[in-house]
């Protein structure tokens, strides 16, 4: 049994409205078919990532056991930035995580690994826990540079911070995000294990050995059993099914562990 805590985040993205969200936040409170011999928390940390403009909403109705995140931050203090939302403002706000290095931002936003690794340092050095999105694009893995690619996204952010102890590396396959292609467990798992001994070599054992690197790309409640039992997967980052009821599901699979 690993002593790294089970870790499941929900990325809502750009979706939702005032309704759904609220059904949502109900259907999480209700937790139906959570079902533990303990408290589900005692074994999984589950985070939720809504809209900006919902955190306020899901902050307070939420079951206080689950965490929300912001799914952006700004890569300096607060200021002349139009549109962003800076780290000191989520912690005055009392969030505590921030997803970093999405995939859809490094790819429609063009935000490069120095660029997030300049963002992860900020929000460490505010104070928040940092959920670092890492993957290779389908030609990357087609032409076998996935560990490279993962390396070239871990450096910039080795080279800047000390303490990983609030960083979860998310590895989410490019080619896995909303197309239903989900890696298979030996896939995701092979990627974890090069990450993990790449933590190992570039940082230290002990940060290899205790940072969570969770999988993202087409997780459901369907396939989330199986990745689970993976040695060195430590939760999931999941966007579609985040939305629905199976989200429960996914938490549930920590019991796999
Ligand atoms: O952040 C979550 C990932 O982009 C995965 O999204 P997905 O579960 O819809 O494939």
């Amino acid at each position: 049994m690993s002593s790294r805590k089970f870790f499941v985040g929900g990325n809502w993205k750009c979706n939702g409205s005032v309704s759904k969200v609220k059904e949502l936040v109900d259907v999480l409170n209700k937790g139906e078919g959570l079902t533990t011999s303990v408290d589900i928390t005692d074994v999984v940390e589950v985070v939720v990532a809504p809209v900006a403009l919902h955190i306020p909403y899901v902050q307070e109705k939420l079951r206080k056991d689950f965490k929300v995140a912001a799914q952006n931050a700004w890569v300096k203090g607060s200021g002349a930035y139009t549109g962003e939302i800076s780290a000191d403002i989520l912690k005055d706000f009392g969030l505590e995580w921030v997803i970093l290095g999405h995939s859809e931002r490094r790819s429609l936003m063009h935000e490069t690994s120095e660029f997030v690794a300049e963002k992860t340092q900020y929000c460490l050095e505010k104070g928040l826990s940092v959920i670092l999105c890492i993957g290779e694009k389908l030609e990357e893995r087609e032409a076998n540079k996935t560990f490279d690619v993962v390396a070239s996204q871990l450096t910039p952010v080795a080279d800047k911070i000390k303490d990983w102890s609030k960083v979860v590396v998310a590895y989410e396959p490019v080619w896995a995000i909303g197309t239903g292609k989900v890696a298979s467990p030996e896939q995701a798992q092979e990627v974890h294990d090069n990450v993990r001994g790449w933590l190992s070599d570039k940082v230290s054992p002990e940060v290899a050995s205790s940072t969570r690197i969770i999988y993202g790309g087409s997780v459901s409640a369907s396939n989330s059993d199986e990745l689970a039992t993976c040695k060195d997967i430590d939760g999931f980052l999941v966007g579609g099914a985040s939305l629905k009821p199976d989200f429960l599901k996914i938490i549930q699979s920590a019991q796999k562990k």
